[in-house]
C-alpha cells in the first residue's frame, strides 16, 4: 500500500479537544511538519480507533499525538494497537482540571508506553516538539528547523523585565 499519510497524526477524543490540540498543530505548522488531525474516541467510536491505530503505520504515519480529557483512555488504547510512538496530551477537564486526564494517561502498565505530557496547551505544544525531535533524527533539514525554532525562542526572551512606563 502506498504511504501517503503525513508523518504525524493528531488524534483527539472529541471536537471539543481541538481548542487544546490546535496548539500542537500550530507548533507543527511552525516547523513545516505536515499532519492529519482526526477525531477518534475509544469510547464513542471504538471501531474508528481500531481501524486508525491498526493501520497507522502502514498508512505512513511515524508518530501519534493523542489528546483526551476526563477518563482519557484514547492514548493508551491507541498505543496498545500501534507500534508507533504515542505522545499523550491530557486535556484540561472542567470537573477535575485535567487531573483525571493526566492520571488516566500517565499510569500505563509496563509494556505499553505512552509518553505523557503536561496538562493543556503546554502539553500539546511539547507533544509536537517531541514528535519533531523524533522525526529530526532521520531528517537533517527538520533538525536545522528545530534548532532555529529554539534559537528564536531564546532570542524572544528579554534579559530583564520591562519597566512599566509611568
Ligand atoms: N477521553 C475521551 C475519549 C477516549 O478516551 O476515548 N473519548 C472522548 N473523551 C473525552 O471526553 C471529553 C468530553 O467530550 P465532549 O466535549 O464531546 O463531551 C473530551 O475531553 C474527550 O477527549
Amino acid at each position: 500500500m502506498a504511504q501517503t499519510s503525513p508523518p504525524v497524526a493528531i488524534i483527539m477524543g472529541s471536537e471539543s479537544d481541538w481548542a487544546t490540540m490546535r496548539h500542537a498543530a500550530e507548533a507543527l505548522d511552525a516547523l513545516a511538519i505536515p499532519y492529519d488531525a482526526r477525531i477518534v474516541s475509544a469510547h464513542r467510536t471504538p471501531e474508528r480507533l481500531f481501524a486508525f491505530a491498526r493501520g497507522a503505520k502502514a498508512e505512513g504515519f511515524k508518530v501519534v499525538i493523542a489528546g483526551a480529557g476526563g477518563a482519557a483512555h484514547l492514548p493508551g488504547m491507541a498505543a496498545s494497537l500501534t507500534p508507533l510512538p504515542v505522545f499523550g496530551v491530557p486535556v484540561e477537564s472542567k470537573a477535575l482540571s485535567g487531573q483525571d486526564s493526566l492520571l488516566s494517561i500517565v499510569q500505563m502498565p509496563a509494556g505499553i508506553p505512552v509518553g505523557t505530557l503536561a496538562i493543556g496547551r503546554a502539553g500539546a505544544v511539547n507533544a509536537a516538539l517531541l514528535a519533531a525531535a523524533v522525526l529530526a533524527l532521520s531528517d537533517e533539514a527538520l533538525a536545522a528547523r528545530l534548532d532555529a525554532y529554539r534559537a528564536r525562542q531564546s532570542e524572544a526572551i528579554a534579559e530583564r523585565p520591562r519597566r512599566d512606563e509611568a
